[in-house]
């Protein structure tokens, strides 16, 4: 069997019962209609050999760092999003929300890849410095790009997997796989990612998705829905590109 059936396998294993337990309370009618488009997309994140091998702690080093660097420079951009929803938005509450998102993730998630990096021995400059991967170029380039043309819906839908992804995959982790934590290097991803601060953020994009998609045309909710769908799929790709350090062939 080959890896790419391997994990068809172990997503297909992966039952809606499960993922219906990890859904978020309050989700209204379009978020719920963009989490069954993404079911499969999401499944096969969840049983990547990359996750299967963070759980168990059994991930080469080698490969947690790859993904580390990556992710930072990934996270660089991504938070690029947060100021496109600040500037998008219309009402203080969702402007001061946005920069609060956009400082969080500079201060509390960008600090677990600083921490990690130090204890790598990886400098704070080799870390910024990292050269995107093509995955990682395609991904935020396309999101800061759908960000940028589009509406306040666009931006939301766009970064929606990134939040609520990572929370239903670390807070699934933990529920499923409580050996996660045990782990001496590991523990501190899946304890971010975990966290009531963690989910209590993404649950706030659902719901802003939700309130965004009230009563807009089917045209709208189908670019939305295109969107999120993207994104979804580039989770899967950089999960995939991690596991095997993909980078530039020349
Ligand atoms: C690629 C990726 N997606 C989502 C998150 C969560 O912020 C992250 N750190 N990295």
């Amino acid at each position: 069997m080959t890896k790419t059936d391997q994990t068809a396998q172990a997503a297909a294993a992966w039952t809606p019962a499960e993922h219906e337990q990890a859904e978020s309370p309050g989700r209204g009618r379009f978020t719920a209609r963009l989490h069954r488009s993404v079911q499969r997309v999401w499944a096969g994140c969840h049983a990547h050999p990359f996750l299967e091998e963070l759980r168990s702690g059994s991930l080469p080093l080698d490969v947690f760092a790859y993904y580390m660097k990556q992710d930072y420079v990934f996270l660089k951009d991504y938070v690029k999003m947060f100021a496109l929803g600040s500037l998008k938005a219309r009402d203080l509450e969702t402007m001061g929300k946005f920069a609060d998102l956009l400082q969080q993730t500079l201060n509390v998630e960008m600090e677990l890849h600083r921490q990690y990096a130090e204890r790598f021995g990886i400098t704070r400059d080799e870390l910024e410095a990292t050269e995107p991967a093509p995955v990682t170029l395609a991904y935020t380039k396309y999101m800061l790009d759908a960000g940028a043309q589009g509406t306040l819906g666009d931006v939301v839908a766009s970064l929606l997997p990134c939040m609520w992804s990572y929370s239903e995959i670390g807070s699934e982790a933990v529920r499923l796989h409580p050996e996660c934590l045990d782990h001496d290097l590991y523990r501190e991803w899946f304890v971010m990612y975990s966290s009531d601060e963690f989910r209590s953020l993404a649950d706030w994009c659902v719901q802003l998705m939700d309130q965004l998609a009230e009563g807009l045309p089917e045209r709208e909710l189908a670019r939305l829905e295109e969107r999120f769908v993207t994104t979804s799929r580039f989770e899967y790709m950089f999960w995939d590109m991690a596991y095997r350090k993909a980078a530039w062939d020349l």
